[in-house]
């Protein structure tokens, strides 16, 4: 597994070994014991997948408390993931980065506790695939504003950008709640 750092110190960009061969190709997709060796401590303990059309934006979204880490990675398509720091005690606090990935180039992206997390879909569908650190808690969860000019997203062109209701009620990021 390659290791590839972004400009948030503690997100990680993570490209697994693909073995090809005559038969198609094989990758280990997780290895907790690796995955530990690169970041101690972290247990997950759920699976979300989603499928998404092309121009849908999901996020920005965290759990206040029961902050999830997640591990990101696509099965089928083409996605530009974004995580965005809300930490207030980090020197990166308010930034954010991003990265493509794909079921071609196979890219995870590792995602601590402590971000908002959002991705718009490139292709004509995508399936996504997230392991989380901590369980959905719809309590919890809340949304910042995806073009919120504070936090100044670069995200790449589409048509027509599609959002939930729920995100289009989504907040400021100056309104919004923060980590410590
Ligand atoms: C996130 C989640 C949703 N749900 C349900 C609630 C709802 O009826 C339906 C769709 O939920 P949402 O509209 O919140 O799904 P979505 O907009 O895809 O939300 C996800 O977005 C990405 C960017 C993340 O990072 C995730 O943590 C999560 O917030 O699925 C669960 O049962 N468990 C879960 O863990």
């Amino acid at each position: 597994m390659q290791v590839t750092k972004t400009s948030l110190a503690d997100v990680l960009l993570l490209t697994p070994k693909v073995y090809g061969d005559e038969r198609g190709h094989f990758f280990e997709s997780f290895n907790q014991q690796s995955f530990n060796k690169l970041i101690s401590g972290v247990n997950f303990v759920q699976d979300n997948q989603s499928r998404s059309a092309k121009g849908v934006l999901r996020g920005l979204h965290y759990q206040i408390q029961q902050a999830q880490g997640k591990l990101v990675r696509v099965l089928q398509g083409e996605i530009f993931d974004v995580a965005v720091d809300l930490r207030r005690s980090s020197a990166q606090f308010g930034q954010w980065t991003s990265a493509t990935l794909s079921a071609n180039n196979q890219q995870q992206m590792w995602i601590p506790p402590g971000f908002a997390h959002g991705f718009l879909v490139l292709s004509d569908t995508a399936d996504v695939l997230y392991k989380t650190t901590d369980y959905y808690a719809p309590r919890f969860e809340r949304a910042i504003r995806w073009d919120d000019s504070a936090l100044g997203i670069v995200w790449p062109n589409v048509e027509r950008v599609i959002l939930s209701e729920k995100d289009q009620q989504s907040v400021a990021f100056a309104n919004a709640e923060y980590y410590d």
